[in-house]
């Protein structure tokens, strides 16, 4: 049976670092300041920015919270992302994705200033991930936090493994690639146009899915002994937990995967609360840049 990696425990272990270095700074004089920008009524939108707001206060961190309506109109946003560039007391900045139709999601990204863009979602911050400059950057939360899980269980030098990515996106599949790449491991980036996909995750000593698709990944698609990192949250629909239920599954078959896995992460508690963790830890190192620090390691 694989080993499961458990991401509640890393990420309070993480987020413990990141409140212990914040008092150190406060001080100084310093209090890291995080502003979540929530556009709309989504209600797992409100959930995730709830989240994100409520660990940042236990941070110690200075946290702000901005509900706007959901016929916001895309300008109206953009000044407030500009005063929220100017404010000396923000350091980190979050537009809760997706957003409403009338808003060009590109657009917003691009006018958060890239010193204070801690989703690492800014053209600057993508840039420099991808030349291998991340330890200057801004690396995105969902990438940052699985990176960290697999630097726990396998060493941050990943020379001679092979990693499998399944999932292409801008947050997710790419970034994770660039990263796996910088620790010195093989990489492959698969997608829905892949041919042969579980041949090819078979391959891998590392299987990091990132498709939004519930249990695609089998138990035969992974290699014994694999680290399996599971990014994928999908609500599915639990009858037998009761009439409308429902419960959240990864995009991997957990049950077939931690048999023949060596290390595993479940979901929930795994990637998922690695997320809001790295997202705290951005937010302390934009300040200890701020303060012409360099950032702790954590
Ligand atoms: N600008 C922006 N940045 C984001 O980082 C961002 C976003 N927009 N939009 C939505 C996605 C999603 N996301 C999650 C964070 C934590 C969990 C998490 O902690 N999940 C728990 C379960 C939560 C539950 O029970 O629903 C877990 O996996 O254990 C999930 C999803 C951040 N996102």
């Amino acid at each position: 049976m694989a080993r499961i990696i458990d991401g509640k425990a890393l990420a309070a272990e993480t987020t413990g670092k990141v409140a212990h270095h914040a008092r150190d700074l406060s001080e100084k004089g310093i209090v890291p300041g995080l502003a979540v920008v929530l556009v709309g009524e989504d209600p797992a939108s409100q959930v995730y920015v709830g989240a994100k707001s409520k660990r940042a206060k236990e941070c110690g961190f200075h946290s702000v919270q901005h509900d706007l309506a959901a016929d916001t109109p895309e300008n109206e946003l953009l000044e407030l992302i500009a005063r929220l560039n100017a404010d000396p007391a923000i350091h980190g900045i979050l537009v809760q994705l997706p957003l409403p139709e009338q808003i060009d999601p590109d657009r917003v990204i691009q006018a958060i200033a890239p010193k204070k863009d801690v989703d690492g979602f800014h053209y600057m911050n993508v840039g420099m991930v991808a030349t291998g400059s991340a330890g200057r950057a801004f690396v995105p939360c969902t990438p940052a936090g699985a990176m960290l899980m697999i630097e726990r269980e396998l060493g941050s030098d990943l020379s001679g493994k092979n990693a499998v990515v399944i999932g292409r996106s801008n947050i997710v599949g790419k970034p994770m690639a660039s990263l796996l790449l910088a620790a010195n491991a093989t990489v492959t980036i698969a997608h829905s146009r892949t041919g042969d996909l579980p041949t090819l995750a078979r391959s891998a000593d590392i299987l990091v899915a990132a498709v939004g698709r519930p249990e695609m990944v089998r138990g035969d698609w992974i290699k014994p002994g694999a680290t399996v990192i599971d990014v994928g949250i999908n609500r599915i629909d639990a009858p037998e937990r009761g009439e409308g239920k429902t419960r959240l599954v990864g995009d991997v078959a957990y049950a077939e995967a931690e048999r023949v896995a060596g290390a595993i992460t479940p979901v929930p508690g795994g990637v998922g609360p690695m997320t809001i963790a790295m997202l705290m830890a951005n937010t302390l190192a934009s300040a200890c840049r701020a303060a012409g620090m360099p950032a702790p390691r954590l």
